[in-house]
């Protein structure tokens, strides 16, 4: 151990004090040149666009679009233009003729010359005329020579050239007349096909400016100290249809403090609230602040083309496209394994994202679609054609026929529980729904989804609503592992509105507008409002706009899709069209719908299929589909409407499953030509041993 020179004496005795390590490297940050190498980001050789061939497309059409439009706009107006021309063209061919005669004259040398018309410059006034009288002889014979060129060329060239050609030319002069005819300040293009954004640039001056009037002390004391303590990591740069800046904060300070003063910084920086957007980069440090300011309100910018609109179905077990961010880029979510809740204040958007994402489940044809509006306005009704449960309203029999239906579901739920449990370890490693086990007809682990608006009204009910929050918590809780997607939205959030149970376990969370934190905590959890996860802050003008948490570690701030009522039917039909292609039209949709008074499927199914088969003793599926579709057109005419025998022997096989019967490969005979095969089919005696069974179960309750 070392000694200072400053050692201590005490009592006589010398205590020796270890010298202070030093602890910072000297010259530099203590690393290579290599480690900082490394450490530096590589920006994309190739912008986004050319790397996805989705993106490359889009743009291009865009790009497309755009310039069609303008051509569109201006030859809309070219007979206008034309007209402009030809008025203007006198005009222009008498300033030609002035700027003729001006030239051959020598005017410009006018003034010189007549500066130098005294007594004492004659000298230099006769050099200047004799100068000026050699030039316009040379000049007028320029004009000559030009002159019969041009009186030979008006003479000739309509005996050798094409009438069109002399037309062209002609056309060509009055128009190149008529431009000189026109003035700076009456253009012959007047208007334009497109108007360009007139955002003000952002600059570091205005940053700096912004962020010292925010009223943090941590970036006051230290501007105070050091007018560059607030660092730019990048350039300010064009990132979208907006400006980016990357900023360094100073020490100490987070990024929640300045997002927690958006409208502040807004009114700072003299934007629309909707235009700046400040966001953490956890990636780095929590004060390195991403800050994109946009050209326009987030509210009004135009959005892409949602790229499920036209055509294509969906894999629920992918992320899709839900909404967009403030830069106009998709935010994904991925359904499978979640439960989710969508929050706000009315008319804010909250039916139209459930909506969005009931869709989007419907593209999916494994998918079985529970839908149930307890507003009661039929805002859920374009999904009614694809759902497997549909009710819209709160009357007492539309709860009778909510709980008959969690019921089941809840019994389903213990069903899947222990198919999993029974399914080899190599088939089902992580003790859940796979995208291939989902896809496996006969192990009915399709995803099941439950979409329920304004769901309040289910877990307030006095006499159900226990028993309703006991099953959705269940679903919330053990069901997404096992293919439950619970999607719960609500205008009233608070612990009465979505027990806490459930709120506490929904991995996803939507908040649109809400007015004060308690609501904005509900949707988002605990102490968001105070981490400026903040749905406080959006206007009432920010319809479809709110945080979405749970997509990834950063909460994004996304506006969904706007879909209209025609829209989502039209959506809606896409989706049925792939189900009944699938075999997967099932329940309401197929018009099997639930009566709650047996708590299971009765419909007129077994009676209409014992009709079908008539007195034989067996028949094929497809047969019997055939015939069903005679009997009840309005019921199973889209059955009968599949491209094959196999694919209504499908439909038929996933209606009869709830009774517990199974379609089994039968010899039956051909009646078109008369050959006997083994296709799947239905023998008589399972219809009516169901029926005489579940008759019996009905006489004694
Ligand atoms: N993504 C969106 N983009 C633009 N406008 C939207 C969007 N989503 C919804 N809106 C607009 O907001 C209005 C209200 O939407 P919606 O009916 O979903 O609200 P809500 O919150 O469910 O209201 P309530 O609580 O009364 O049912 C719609 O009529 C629509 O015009």
């Amino acid at each position: 151990m070392s000694t200072t020179k400053d050692d201590a004496e005490q009592g006589g005795k010398v205590i020796a004090f270890p010298a202070p390590a030093s602890v910072d490297t000297p010259a530099t940050d203590g690393s290579t040149w290599l480690d900082r190498l490394r450490s530096q980001k590589r920006q994309p050789i190739l912008p986004r666009y050319f790397k996805s061939l989705a993106e490359a497309k889009e743009a291009g059409k865009w790009v497309g679009k755009h310039y069609a439009h303008k051509t569109g706009y201006h030859l809309a107006r070219s007979p206008l233009y034309a007209l402009r021309l030809v008025v203007r063209s006198p005009r222009g061919l008498g300033l030609l003729m002035l700027a003729t005669g001006r030239y051959v004259t020598d005017a410009e040398g006018r003034p010189v010359r007549s500066e130098t018309a005294t007594a004492d410059k004659a000298e230099l006034y006769l050099k200047l005329s004799q100068q000026r009288d050699r030039r316009v002889v040379l000049r007028w014979i320029q004009l000559g020579l030009v002159a019969t060129v041009g009186v030979v060329l008006i003479m000739v060239l309509p005996k050798v050239l094409p009438q069109w050609v002399i037309w062209a030319c002609g056309v060509l002069a009055v128009a190149l007349l008529g431009k000189l005819g026109s003035t700076r300040d009456n253009p012959v293009v007047s208007t334009r096909a497109v108007m360009a954004p007139k955002a003000q640039k952002l600059t570091s001056d205005n940053v700096v400016q912004a962020l010292s009037v925010l009223g943090i002390a941590g970036i006051t004391q230290a501007l105070a100290k050091n007018p560059d303590a607030i660092g730019f990591t990048a350039p300010i740069q064009r990132d979208g249809p907006g400006w980016r800046a990357d900023v360094d904060l100073p020490p100490g300070v987070t990024v929640a403090e300045v997002i927690e003063r958006r409208p502040k910084l807004a009114s700072a920086l003299g934007r629309p609230l909707g235009c700046v957007w400040p966001e953490g980069n956890a990636d780095v440090h929590p004060g390195r602040m991403v800050l994109w300011v946009g050209d326009q309100d987030m509210s009004k910018s135009p959005q892409p083309a949602w790229p499920l609109r036209k055509t294509g179905t969906v894999d629920l077990f992918k992320s899709q496209p839900f909404g967009t961010d403030q830069r106009g880029r998709w935010v994904e979510i991925t359904l499978m394994f979640v439960s989710m809740v969508i929050g706000a204040i009315p008319r804010m958007g909250k039916t139209f994202t459930l909506r969005e994402l009931l869709l989007i489940a419907g593209m999916d044809p494994r998918a079985e679609l529970h839908c149930y509006d307890l507003k009661g306005t039929g805002d859920l009704s374009p999904l009614a054609p694809i759902s497997h449960r549909y009710r819209a309203g709160e009357e007492p029999e539309d709860i009778e026929y909510a709980l008959a239906d969690l019921r089941a579901l809840s019994a389903e739920l213990r069903r899947r529980a222990k198919v999993i449990r029974e399914l080899p370890r190599d088939l089902c490693p992580e003790n859940k729904v796979t995208p291939e086990l989902a896809g496996k007809k006969s192990l009915g682990l399709h995803p099941i989804v439950l979409g329920v608006d304004e769901c309040q009204k289910w877990f307030e009910h006095p006499e159900h609503g226990a028993e309703i929050e006991e099953i959705v918590t269940d679903l919330v809780k053990r069901g997404p592992a096992l293919g439950f997607v619970t999607l719960l939205a609500t205008q009233r959030p608070d612990a009465k509105s979505i027990p806490t149970a459930i709120s506490d376990n929904a991995v996803m969370r939507f908040c649109l507008k809400v007015t004060g934190q308690p609501a904005n905590d509900m949707v988002l959890g605990t102490s968001a409002h105070r981490n400026g996860i903040k749905a406080t802050t959006f206007s009432f003008r920010d319809k479809g706009i709110g945080i979405l948490l749970g997509e990834g570690d950063e909460p994004r701030t996304t506006r969904s899709v706007y879909i209209d009522g025609p829209d989502a039917e039209r959506l809606a039909a896409r989706a049925r069209a792939a189900r009944v292609a699938a075999g997967r039209l099932t329940g309401y949709a197929a018009g099997l719908d639930l009566t709650p008074e047996d708590d299971e499927d009765t419909g007129t199914l077994l009676p209409d299929v014992l009709t079908a088969i008539g007195d034989a003793d067996k028949a094929w599926s497809e047969s019997i589909v055939d015939r069903l579709a005679e009997l009840r057109p309005a019921v199973y005419g889209p059955w009968a409407e599949l491209p094959t025998g196999a694919a209504k022997a499908t439909q038929l096989s996933s209606a009869l499953k709830p009774f517990g019967i199974t379609t089994k490969q039968v010899w039956a005979t051909d009646p078109t030509t008369g050959k006997g095969a083994n296709r799947m089919g239905i023998k008589r005696d399972w219809i009516t041993a169901t029926i005489t069974d579940r008759d019996r179960k009905v006489g004694r309750r």
